[in-house]
């Protein structure tokens, strides 16, 4: 008989992960799990920790406990640069440098999916004509649209998308649900956080809903 299939473990879990600023909880101890093809919406009002949250699994905050698991594996550095792309808060662009030379510098540090190009991906973002706009001269939208190409060109299979909606146009809102709907296809999952003012994307999900310590 034909040995059964090993199902892959989740492409994050995370354990009793708590998380306190000044000794006042922000949030946790919390439990949860993203599988491939699947979306973690994570709900909660202002102040909640959601964007905490998605900082501590960036690596961008330590936690105060708790284990987080990438495919399987204890997080470290390396294995985080390589499963994780993070579209944050901010545009994390630097002001100075065109479109076109941010993503270059961007997909330098991190890698890029093979056969994907620059161009493209500006195009799939609607930003083709922006190659050469500088950073600091467009639009708060627009440079969402432009974090948005950086991480269509990441080769990480997890997105941790912090407001992925926020500055969008309707347009751009249903660019980033068809980004994240192709992404899950391919076998890819995202964290995305939101304060649910805005339509889900249409896809596999699961919610997580914090709420702030009293
Ligand atoms: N750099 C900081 N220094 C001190 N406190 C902070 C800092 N950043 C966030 N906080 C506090 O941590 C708590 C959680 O903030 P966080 O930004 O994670 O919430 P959020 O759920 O993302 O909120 P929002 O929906 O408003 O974006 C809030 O009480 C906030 O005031």
């Amino acid at each position: 008989m034909p040995e059964p299939a090993t199902p892959s473990p989740p492409l994050l879990s995370a354990r009793s992960l708590r998380f306190t600023r000044n000794d006042m909880p922000v949030f946790g101890p919390l439990d949860f799990e993203v599988a491939a093809g699947e979306a973690l919406l994570v709900q909660g009002d202002n102040g909640a920790g959601k964007t905490t949250l998605l900082k501590v699994l960036a690596g961008l905050l330590r936690a105060d406990d708790g284990d987080v698991h990438l495919q399987g594996r204890p997080v470290d550095p390396a294995l985080r640069a390589r499963v994780i792309g993070y579209l944050g808060h901010l545009p994390g662009q630097k002001a100075d440098l065109s479109a076109l030379e941010n993503l270059r510098f961007l997909c330098g540090l991190h890698g890029s999916r093979p056969g994907m190009s620059l161009e493209g991906a500006m195009a799939t973002v609607g930003l083709a004509g922006y190659e050469d706009a500088l950073a600091r001269q467009m639009s708060a939208g627009q440079r969402k649209r432009l974090s948005l190409a950086r991480l269509w060109l990441s080769p990480a299979p997890l997105w941790l998308m912090d407001e992925p909606y926020a500055n969008l146009d309707l347009e751009g809102i249903e660019l980033v649900n068809r980004m994240i709907q192709a992404h899950l296809r391919e076998g890819g999952g995202t964290m995305v956080t939101t304060h649910g003012a805005y339509a889900a994307p249409p896809v596999r999900t699961r919610m997580l809903v914090l709420e702030r310590p009293s």
